[in-house]
Order: C-alpha cells, then structure tokens, then sequence
C-alpha cells in the first residue's frame, strides 16, 4: 500500500505540488497522469525519499521510504532509466544491485530475461544501450528484489509497440497476483488499457482520481453549438456550470439530457453532444487539464 497524505512541496513561491493526497492499493494498477510539468515525478521522488516535503507525508506499508531497512525487498523503483552507469554491463548493474540488496546473484539473469534483455545484451555497456534497453533494465532493477510495490515513472519511454504491450502484461499480471503499481506515462491509451485506477494531477493539483471506468462514466456532458456564446448563456441560465474544454466545446457537469433540453429551450442549435468519457482517457485527460492553473504550470 502506498499512502500519500496532504503532499506539498514548494520551490520558492511556487508550489510544484500542492496538497496532493491518493492511496494505491495491492491488487491494482494506479495511472498518474497529468501534463509537463504537473508535479508528477516530484510526488513519486517525495514517496521514495527522494525529495522532501514541505509538509505532507507518504508512506510505504505504513513506513516512511527512507525508514525502510532494504527498500529494494519492498518497493521497486524506476524514477530515471537514463540514470544508469553507463560503463558497466547490464549484467553487471544488476550483479550490483543483487549484492546491495542482498538478493542471490542467481537471480540475476532470470530477472534479465524476465525483462526481454538476452544474454548478448547483458553483456554490451549500458552506454551502448538504446533508451528501449535502459528501460528494460531499470524495470529490471526494480523487480530483482521480488518486491510487492512498483514505483515507475515513464516506464514505456523509448519501448517500441512491442514493448510497450509485454510491459502491459506484466504490470497487469504482478497487479494480478496482489502487488501495488503505481505509473505514471504520457501514453494515455495504455495507462487506460492497464490502470484500474486513476489520479490525475494538474499545476500540482489533484484534479481527479477514482476508478477508471467511474471516471470515465462521470466526466460530464461535452456540447458543442454553432454560437458558443448563446449556448453558454442557455446553460448559465439553465443553471449547469460549463467550463471551456481544449477542441472548442463546452464540458459540463450533467446528462446529456439535460444539457440537451437547456440547449432546446433557449433555441440554440447544436452541433455535437455526447458524454465526455466517450471519448475515452484522451479526451477525459485533455479536458480535466485544459484549465488555466494547469497551462501556467507547463511554462
Ligand atoms: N529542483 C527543482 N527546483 C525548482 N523547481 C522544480 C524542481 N523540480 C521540479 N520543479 C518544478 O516543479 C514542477 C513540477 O515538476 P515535475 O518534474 O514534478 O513535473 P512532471 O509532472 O513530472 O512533468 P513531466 O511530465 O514533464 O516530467 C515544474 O514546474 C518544475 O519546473
């Protein structure tokens, strides 16, 4: 179980994250999405010990990261693939790892091929490897101390089609069999294909999170007319809140029905209206991040 509880951590007067709270829970895959920017990678480097808080706390099973005596055995990180030597071999990244962590160094090439690396490769200098290969091995990495926990940030970067769909199979079956991920990636269609769970974050700012499907089911109503302003004043004065929503349209927050029926009343004619979610993790993604406080934060 990861817990994070009212996370906040600030650069001067900017709040890279800003009271970001979500627990992830054995059994499941928890998608972290959010723009460049949106303080993604600063939350998982505060879960890991990383990066401190300036208030807030997460936890690991109950603990603290850095109170953790070999957090390897917990909880698999993978934070920076590009962060390897790149003079050793991959086999010799993990022979490594396997001594710090205590783990039997017979381990190592099964969790190499666990990970696609073949001998040949094992043996080449990280240095020499593509950023598919880097990938590979840092997932390696975080498996070789048979955790119960995976913390991966931008796992897919650099993996081919292929690759990225073996990856799905394996978050999904170590979810599966009771262990704990949590993701975060830009590739929306496949956090939507592996995740059951979502936590969207926004200019540091949780702007959803629950299941996928719930999320996808209640993102409101997307209406689109040919005279944008009249629409928006028949649901002003229909009383449903719209927000701008990034392709033109309006989003809000009711049925279709009864933006439809606003729409109806005041005479506006329009030119599209569906439930948000329809349009799946993409169109939800765009929408819940299409406000303003999100923009300034990519800048
Ligand atoms: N060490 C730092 N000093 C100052 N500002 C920082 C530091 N680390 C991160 N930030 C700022 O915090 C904000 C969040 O950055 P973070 O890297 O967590 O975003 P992200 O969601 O992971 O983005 P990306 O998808 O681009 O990797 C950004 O505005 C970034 O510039």
């Amino acid at each position: 179980m990861i817990s994070v509880e009212n996370l906040t951590k600030r650069y001067g007067p900017h709040a890279a994250v800003d009271d970001v709270s979500f627990t992830c829970s054995p059994g499941t895959v928890t998608g972290f999405l959010g723009p460049n920017g949106a303080g993604k990678s600063t939350t998982m480097r505060m879960i890991c010990g990383l990066t401190s808080p300036t208030s807030g706390s997460a936890t690991v099973d109950g603990v603290p990261y850095r109170r953790l005596p070999n957090p390897g055995r917990r909880i698999g990180v993978l934070l920076d693939a590009s962060a390897q030597h790149a003079g050793r071999t991959g086999r010799e990244t993990l022979a490594l790892a396997a001594r710090t962590m205590g783990v039997d160094p017979a381990r190592v090439p099964a969790t190499l091929d666990r990970v696609g690396l073949n001998a040949a490769a094992a043996k080449r200098r990280v240095g020499a490897y593509s950023l598919g290969m880097r990938q590979r091995l840092g997932l390696a990495h975080a498996l070789l101390g048979d955790p119960r926990i995976l913390i991966l940030d931008e796992p897919a970067n650099g993996l081919d089609p292929e690759g990225i769909f073996w990856m799905r199979g394996l978050l999904r079956d170590f979810a599966d069999r009771g262990g704990t991920v949590l993701l975060s990636s830009h590739l929306l269609r496949e956090v939507e294909a592996v995740a059951d769970r979502l936590v969207v974050i926004g200019g540091g700012r949780v702007v959803a999170q629950g299941g996928r499907d719930e999320l996808l089911a209640g993102a409101g109503t997307l209406v689109r007319a040919r005279d944008p302003h009249a629409l928006r004043a028949a649901l002003a004065s229909a009383g449903l809140d719209a927000a701008s929503s990034t392709d033109g349209g309006l989003l809000v927050h009711a049925e279709a029905g009864a933006v439809g029926q606003a729409a109806a009343d005041a005479g506006v004619a329009l030119l599209e209206l569906r439930p948000a979610g329809s349009g799946g993790l993409e169109q939800l993604f765009l929408t819940l991040t299409a406000d303003q406080s999100t923009r300034k934060a990519v800048r």
